[in-house]
């Protein structure tokens, strides 16, 4: 398949969980420096696309192309490996580690290996964090606490600056503001406009349609299992999202391609 462009593609993407059709027949698309937006009722599929293109679960049937070319992640580790970082709601951080050790989790800077045993470099990892975090502009009094002492914003930064500083490829944020107050949550939409300005593609699942507004370029909406329509963001408004969300159409839309 010839890249055109296109960043991540999905044909037929499909993930039954048993008797459940969590996902059905899912073609999805996404071009280079693209921030596009997931949304969709409870339930309705979007959580188990982002699985299936992370690696975290396999697909059920279905092709996923990256950058042009077919891709079988069988852990997420395989989606890092192509410069594919996620940020899921349950984060994955490590309760009893500092904010570094975090930030490095698996991917730990080392002065040296001898045998079976490794030297981690804490100086530079240390610094480094201190840069990740400089760059997406989030502010933690104390590296060396144990992520456990922090707030879920604070946390939820960290897991973000960790996703923002290894993705090199493409960045997805699963509900990043969830769980977040006012101030924080400007401070990820700021993450995310800092990952516009250099280019990162950003799939980000969101029930907020304000947010998706303020920051994508297509809507992709999902509905029982299947994508239901991608609106572009500046030429639609939150009926017609909500029409396709719901499947109740208020009125006529041109500009939504239904699918
Ligand atoms: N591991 C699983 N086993 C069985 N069913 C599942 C599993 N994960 C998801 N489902 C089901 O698949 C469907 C889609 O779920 P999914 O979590 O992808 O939806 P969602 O759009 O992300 O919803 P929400 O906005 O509530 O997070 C739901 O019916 C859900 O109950």
């Amino acid at each position: 398949m010839a890249n055109d462009g296109i960043v991540l593609k999905t044909e037929g993407l499909t993930k039954y969980y048993g008797g459940v059709h969590a996902l059905e027949d899912a073609d999805f698309t996404l071009h280079e420096g693209e921030h596009v937006a997931i949304v969709g009722d409870n339930g309705a599929g979007k959580s188990t696309f982002v699985r299936q293109i992370t690696g975290v679960e396999q697909p059920t049937a279905g092709k996923i192309f990256f950058g042009g070319k077919e891709v079988a992640f069988n852990s997420p580790i395989d989606a890092r490996d192509f410069g594919i970082e996620a940020v899921f709601q349950n984060l994955a951080l490590a309760d009893d580690l500092d904010v570094p050790s975090n930030i490095f989790l698996g991917r730990e800077e080392t002065y040296f290996n001898l045998g079976p045993f490794s030297f981690l470099n804490e100086k530079k990892m240390y610094k480094n964090s201190m840069e990740a975090l400089e760059r997406t502009g989030v502010k933690i009094p104390n590296l060396r606490n144990s992520i456990a002492n922090m707030s879920g914003g604070q946390r939820q930064c960290v897991a973000i600056s960790r996703a923002a500083s290894f993705a090199s490829k493409l960045i997805i944020m699963d509900e990043p503001t969830a769980a977040l107050g006012v101030q924080e949550t400007t401070q990820v939409e700021n993450i995310i406009r800092g990952l516009k300005k250099q280019g990162i593609p950003l799939i980000l699942v969101s029930h907020n349609l304000r947010q998706v507004f303020n920051l994508v370029d297509k809507i992709w909406v999902f509905r029982r299992g299947r994508i239901a329509g991608m609106l572009e963001a500046d030429k639609t408004d939150g009926n017609e999202v909500v029409s396709l969300i719901t499947g109740v159409k208020t009125g006529v839309h041109e500009n939504a391609s239904y699918i």
